[in-house]
C-alpha cells in the first residue's frame, strides 16, 4: 500500500452536535469475518463490513492466498473460502499497511499452512513488537525470520502438521490469543489458550458460529479456551455490528460540546469492548441505551448522548482490556472534566499504532491541558467544562485514534487545533469527517 500523503486539518470550536448517525462496522469483527469466511468451504455473505484500509489489507491478503472475495453493488461482501488447510502460497509479500490485527492474526493462520509468507507494513506497523506472536507460534513448529527486535518485515514459514500447544497469555492481548487459536485451526489435536485477564472475545464467538469445536471454561486461573483442530468451518451469513471504538469519539464529542444531543445507532456493546461507556457514566456522562437487541450474535443498542458536566474519575483497572483502544478519547474527556482523572495500568498503549501515552500527553499539553505522564498511563487535570486553550499544532503520529481524538478536543477549544495529519483516519473510519459535518449541520 502506498503511504497516503499527509493531510493537515485545522479544527475550530463547534456549535452543538445534533442528529442521528451510524458508525461503520466493527473493525475486529470485520477482520475475523473475512478470515473465517476464507477458511469455510462455500459462500459466506458479510453485511456491514468496515471498508477501512486495515480491513481491506486483510481482504487483499486472503485474496493473495487464494480465497475469492467480492463486494456487491449492495455493499454486501461475498466470500468463497478454501477450507481450513487450503490457503495457497501468495505470489508476493503481504502488505499489512497500518494494521496490527491483520498482521498478528494472519501470522497465526500461515503458521499451520504449507505457506511461506512475508509480511510488510508502514512505518508505524514496522515499529510494533511481533515477538509476542512469534514466541507461541514458534512452539507449533513454524519458523520465523524478522527484522531486529522481532519487527516487520518478517517471514513466516508455516508447517504441516503443526504441533498443538497450550499457551498462557503473558500479556492481555486478543491478537495474541487469536493468533494461537487460528494456528490451532489446521493443527491436529487440541490447542489451548489460557487467558488470565479476559480480552475481546470475537474470535471465540465467531469460530463457534462457523462450527468450530471450541470450549470456554471460566476457572480461577482465568478463561481456558480449547479448540479442536483440523476444523471444518461452514459458510455463514454475517451481520457486523457498529464499532464501539468508533462510537466512542461521538460519545465524548457530544459530552463536551455544549448543547449537543445525538443518537449513535447500532453500537456493539459486547462487555469485552464497552468499558469506555462505563467510565464515561462514572464521570457523569448522559448516555442512554435505546432499543437493546442482538446483531450477528453480539449485543447492540442505539446510544443517546447529551452534553453533560463531567467529573474526574479513577479509571477502574479491571476495565482496561475492554477499553484499550479508547484511552486516547478518554483522555480528551478527562481534559474537560472537573478535577484530576487518573488512568494507570495501560502500558500496552505504548505499543499501538503510536506510543499513545506519549502522543496524547504531548498533544494535550500543547493545547494547554495539565498532564502528568507515567510509564503506564496519564493523570489529567480537566477544565471543569470550560473550553481548553487549543491554539496549537499537534502530531497524530500515523495513528488514526490520535487524529480523531485531537479533532474532538478541537471542537471545544478556544483557539483552533491543527492536527498535522488526519490521513490515518481512513484505516478505521473513512467517513469520520463527513459524519462530523453532518452532526454540525443537522440542527
Ligand atoms: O484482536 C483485535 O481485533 C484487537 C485487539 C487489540 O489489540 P491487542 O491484542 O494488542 O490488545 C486492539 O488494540 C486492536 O485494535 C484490535
Ligand atoms: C490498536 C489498533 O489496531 P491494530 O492493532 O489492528 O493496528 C486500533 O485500532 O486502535
Amino acid at each position: 500500500m502506498a503511504p497516503s500523503p499527509s493531510r493537515p486539518l485545522e479544527i475550530h470550536a463547534s456549535g452543538p452536535l445534533k442528529g442521528r448517525l451510524r458508525v461503520p462496522g466493527d473493525k475486529s469483527i470485520s477482520h475475523r469475518a473475512l478470515m473465517f469466511s476464507s477458511l469455510a468451504v462455500g459462500e459466506s455473505r458479510i453485511e456491514g463490513l468496515l471498508e477501512g484500509e486495515d480491513v481491506l489489507a486483510t481482504a487483499a491478503a486472503m485474496r493473495s492466498m487464494g480465497a475469492t472475495l467480492e463486494r456487491g453493488e449492495d455493499g454486501v461482501w461475498r466470500v468463497w473460502g478454501l477450507g481450513v488447510g487450503g490457503l495457497l502460497q501468495p505470489a508476493g509479500a503481504l502488505d499489512m499497511g497500518n494494521s496490527g490485527t491483520s498482521t498478528r492474526l494472519l501470522m497465526g493462520l500461515v503458521a499451520s499452512h504449507a505457506v511461506t509468507a512475508t509480511f510488510v507494513g508502514d512505518a508505524s506497523l514496522s515499529a510494533r513488537p511481533m515477538g509476542r506472536v512469534i514466541d507461541p507460534l514458534s512452539r507449533t513448529g513454524a519458523s520465523f525470520a524478522a527484522a531486529p527486535g522481532d519487527r516487520l518485515p518478517l517471514t513466516v514459514r508455516g508447517i504441516v502438521p503443526a504441533v498443538p500447544i497450550e499457551y498462557t497469555l503473558p500479556v492481555a492481548s486478543a491478537q495474541v490469543k487469536s493468533a494461537v487459536l487460528l494456528a490451532g485451526l489446521n493443527t491436529p489435536g487440541i490447542t489451548r489458550v489460557i487467558e488470565p485477564v479476559a480480552t475481546r472475545d470475537h474470535s471465540e464467538r465467531m469460530l463457534r458460529g462457523f462450527g468450530a469445536d471450541l470450549t470456554v471454561e471460566q476457572t480461577n486461573e482465568g478463561r481456558i479456551l480449547s479448540l479442536r483442530g483440523e476444523a471444518e468451518l461452514r459458510p455463514q451469513q454475517i451481520v457486523v455490528p457498529g464499532d464501539p471504538s468508533s462510537a466512542a469519539f461521538w460519545a465524548v464529542a457530544a459530552s463536551i460540546v455544549p448543547g449537543s444531543d445525538i443518537v449513535i445507532e447500532n453500537v456493539g456493546l459486547n462487555a469485552t469492548r464497552a468499558g469506555l461507556f462505563e467510565v464515561l457514566r462514572l464521570m457523569g456522562a448522559d448516555i442512554a441505551e435505546q432499543d437493546a437487541r442482538e446483531v450477528g450474535g453480539e449485543p447492540v443498542a442505539d446510544l443517546r448522548v447529551r452534553h453533560a458536566a463531567l467529573a474526574a474519575a479513577e479509571v477502574p483497572p479491571h476495565l482496561t482490556p475492554s477499553m484499550i483502544d479508547e484511552y486516547p478519547i478518554l483522555f480528551v474527556a478527562a481534559a474537560f472534566a472537573q478535577g484530576r482523572t487518573v488512568a494507570r495500568g495501560a502500558e500496552e498503549l505504548r505499543v499501538k499504532e503510536s506510543d499513545r501515552i506519549a502522543a496524547m500527553a504531548a498533544a494535550l499539553r500543547a493545547c494547554g491541558v495539565p498532564v502528568e505522564e507515567f510509564e503506564d498511563g496519564l493523570a489529567i487535570t480537566g477544565s471543569g467544562g470550560e473550553p481548553i486553550a487549543g491554539g496549537a499544532q499537534v502530531a497524530s503520529k500515523l495513528d488514526h485514534r490520535i487524529a480523531m481524538s485531537m479533532t474532538v478536543a478541537g471542537l471545544a477549544a478556544r483557539a483552533p487545533v491543527t492536527v498535522d495529519d488526519v490521513a490515518p483516519v481512513a484505516t478505521s473510519y473513512p467517513a469520520f469527517f463527513d459524519t462530523l459535518a453532518a452532526l454540525q449541520g443537522a440542527d
